[in-house]
């Protein structure tokens, strides 16, 4: 039977090169690439077409930071799609980065340096905005967006007899310190990417727990250090490619310097291949590279615990009746004002 996979953000990065991954290790597969930007999916569609000629790609639009853009997306794909298979929750934004040099010095002076490489602790911040939702637009995009595409995708994701997979495109950036259940959204804070994958990581935990029933499983991969236009939106790539010797050298002390969308999707592509029964939901699933250049997964535990995931799935199911609500409102408004 041909599976049906759904990647995020699959224009670029780490989310083109899974799927890339996947039509070699599955050429039956029908692959959906979910995008917001439609002429990059269609030149990402081409590529892999290019190297997989006989591969069924579809593409779909989704601005996943938008409330309509999703509810559009999720009734096209269901118009289209009798199940899925495999959806990847991969599309993410770090808006407006800014690296604490003090702090990278200090660091690299210190017995945090390893750890520092790998999570980017006390490093990183980002200026975050409203988007047009009246949302957090780095919570609405790596976050809420995707919570309602599942909510969406239920009938095709909840199937008897049938077993669906998610899989999250979280960070070892995600820290429980940069998320506060108070400010979900991360309306205060200078770390919303980092509270973002928090969330997505607490998010897993309370899917597995209401959907493992209805054979739906959630799982959660960090794909290291990747080179891709997230991290040359950190420090331009003149400069990335100019410090590669030392990222190289870094490689060989943590292995989460994966470096290219390749050996990021590693986690990605492993989990494709494992089955519901042997997933740990309260594990993190690392793409990691060692100074060798050889690409393994490692499972790690998350910081999370079943009380606050809890919490936090109610206040999303909450959040999604508000945002419905607004949304109709905002339909009929139009519909009153000839628009
Ligand atoms: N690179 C890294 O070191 C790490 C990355 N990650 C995560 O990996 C994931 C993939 O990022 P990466 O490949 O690095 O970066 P890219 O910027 O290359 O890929 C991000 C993808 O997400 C898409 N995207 C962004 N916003 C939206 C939106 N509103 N709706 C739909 N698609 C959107 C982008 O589309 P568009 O082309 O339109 O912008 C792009 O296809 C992200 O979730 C990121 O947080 C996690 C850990 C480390
Ligand atoms: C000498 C160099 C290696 C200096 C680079 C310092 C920093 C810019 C980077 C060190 C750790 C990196 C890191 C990320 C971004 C760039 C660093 C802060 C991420 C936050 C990128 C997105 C993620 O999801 C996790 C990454 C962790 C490590």
């Amino acid at each position: 039977m041909e599976r049906i996979v759904i990647v995020t953000g699959a224009n670029s990065g780490i989310g083109l090169a899974l799927c890339d991954r996947l039509l070699t290790v599955d050429s039956h597969l029908r692959l959906c690439l979910a995008c917001r930007n439609m002429q990059r999916a269609h030149a990402a569609r081409s590529t892999l077409l290019t190297s997989h000629p006989d591969a069924r790609v579809d593409v779909v639009h989704l601005d996943v930071g938008s409330v309509q853009s999703v509810l559009t997306a999720a009734q096209e794909v269901q118009s289209r799609y009798s199940r899925i298979d495999f959806l990847y929750l991969n599309a993410g934004i770090m808006p407006n980065p800014q690296v604490d040099i003090k702090a990278l010095f200090k660091g690299l002076f210190s017995r945090n340096v390893i750890n520092m490489f790998a999570t980017a602790e006390g490093l990183l911040t980002q200026q975050d905005r409203l988007n047009s939702d009246g949302l957090q637009e780095v919570f609405a995009t790596n976050l809420f967006g995707h919570f309602l595409l599942i909510k969406e995708l239920e009938p095709l994701l909840c199937q008897p007899s049938h077993t669906s997979r998610i899989v999250w495109t979280s960070s070892s950036n995600a820290r429980r310190s940069a998320f506060s259940m108070e400010d979900i959204q991360h309306t205060h804070g200078t770390e919303p990417y980092s509270s973002s994958k928090y969330a997505s990581d607490l998010l897993s935990l309370a899917l597995n727990r209401h959907k493992n029933s209805q054979g739906l499983f959630s799982s959660v991969v960090c794909p290291g250090l990747v080179m891709t236009n997230l991290t040359y939106g950190i420090l331009p790539s003149f400069f990335w490619t100019l410090i590669m010797p030392i990222m190289f050298l870094i490689r060989i002390f943590t292995n989460t310097f994966t470096l290219t969308p390749h050996n990021g999707a590693e986690a990605l592509h492993w989990l494709f291949l494992q089955k519901s029964e042997s997933l740990d939901p309260r594990a993190k699933y690392h793409s990691l590279t060692s100074g060798l250049g050889t690409n393994y997964t490692q499972p790690r535990q998350m910081d999370v615990d079943d009380g606050m995931s809890e919490v936090l799935y109610e206040k999303l199911l909450e959040l999604e009746k508000g945002v419905r609500r607004k949304l109709t409102e905002r339909n009929a408004d139009k519909e009153t004002h000839g628009q």
